[in-house]
């Protein structure tokens, strides 16, 4: 991995932040009021019911969708009106955003096209495969950091949907970011490739900034320093799982029940 030396932020520094989020569609107000700090180092979970502004707050915030109203920072920058290419540069990556997987290449060669793609180099397909080689080191650090060295070789398209999650995930992290955006990234995994994923979660996450949008709340409890719950289009509540578990409105609004 490139860069370290620019990971190295105050524990408790928010990375990104956004404030008074809302975002219209027609006369509709999916999304009104939200304050979020996204922190160096933890990972941090979106949850609420289905239809609570999820999707559409972490479109705002990887700028897929333009507020109606309020601002987002990152690292100190106002990113309010900055097109997603150019805070994907800035280090705000999200997860399938710039890296795609060729499942016609090998693992090895599509953590070195990411990697080609992080050296500011646009990948020529013309150019023989060998004119990655001095990428390999680098390829093959990222690929032993995420687990994936016994599959160097396998065609993407022929790894199971869990190892090619990893592999996506390998793809994003040769960009280097400092924040991480996750889309439900546990969504239609079996229990152990569950298991590989949160660990590569939480060892990404010593260096980094993540926010996932994740409706398996076992992960989220086992995962994640700090929960945002929204309830239709708004903040719900916050704080660390426990406490946020434990909030009456949120076990009404999100399980449906305080007794849940
Ligand atoms: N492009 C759109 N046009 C109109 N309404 C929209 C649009 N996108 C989202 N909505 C509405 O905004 C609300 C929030 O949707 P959103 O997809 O953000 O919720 P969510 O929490 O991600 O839900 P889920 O868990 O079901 O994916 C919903 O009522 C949805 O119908």
């Amino acid at each position: 991995m490139t860069n370290a030396v620019q990971h190295q932020q105050p524990e408790s520094q928010a990375v990104l932040s956004a404030r008074g989020l809302r975002r219209d569609f027609g006369a509709f107000t999916a999304v009104r009021d939200v304050d979020i700090d996204v922190r160096h180092a933890e990972v941090h979970a979106l949850i609420g019911p289905n239809g609570a502004g999820k999707t559409t707050v972490f479109n705002l915030l990887t700028k897929f969708l333009q507020p109606t109203a309020g601002s987002i920072m990152l690292m100190g920058q106002d990113i309010t009106r900055t097109p997603p290419d150019k805070v994907a540069r800035m280090g705000l990556v999200r997860s399938f955003q710039i890296s795609a997987v060729f499942p016609h290449l090998s693992v090895l060669d599509n953590v070195r096209v990411a990697l080609q793609r992080n050296n500011h180099l646009s990948y020529q397909f013309w150019q023989p495969l060998s004119a990655l080689n001095r990428l390999n080191e680098q390829a093959e650090a990222l690929l032993a950091s995420v687990g994936l060295t016994r599959e160097r070789n396998a065609l993407a398209a022929d790894l199971s949907y869990g190892r090619k999650r990893v592999l996506e995930i390998a793809t994003t992290l040769a960009l280097d970011p400092k924040v991480l955006l996750l889309d439900e990234p546990m969504a239609g995994m079996g229990q152990e490739d569950i298991g590989t994923i949160a660990n590569l979660i939480r060892e990404v996450a010593k260096t980094r900034a993540v926010l996932m949008v994740e409706h398996n709340l076992s992960v989220v409890a086992d995962l994640c320093q700090h929960v945002t719950v929204l309830q239709r289009g708004e903040i719900l509540a916050e704080g660390d799982y426990d406490t946020v578990s434990r909030d009456p409105r949120v076990r009404t609004a999100y399980m449906g029940t305080e007794e849940a």
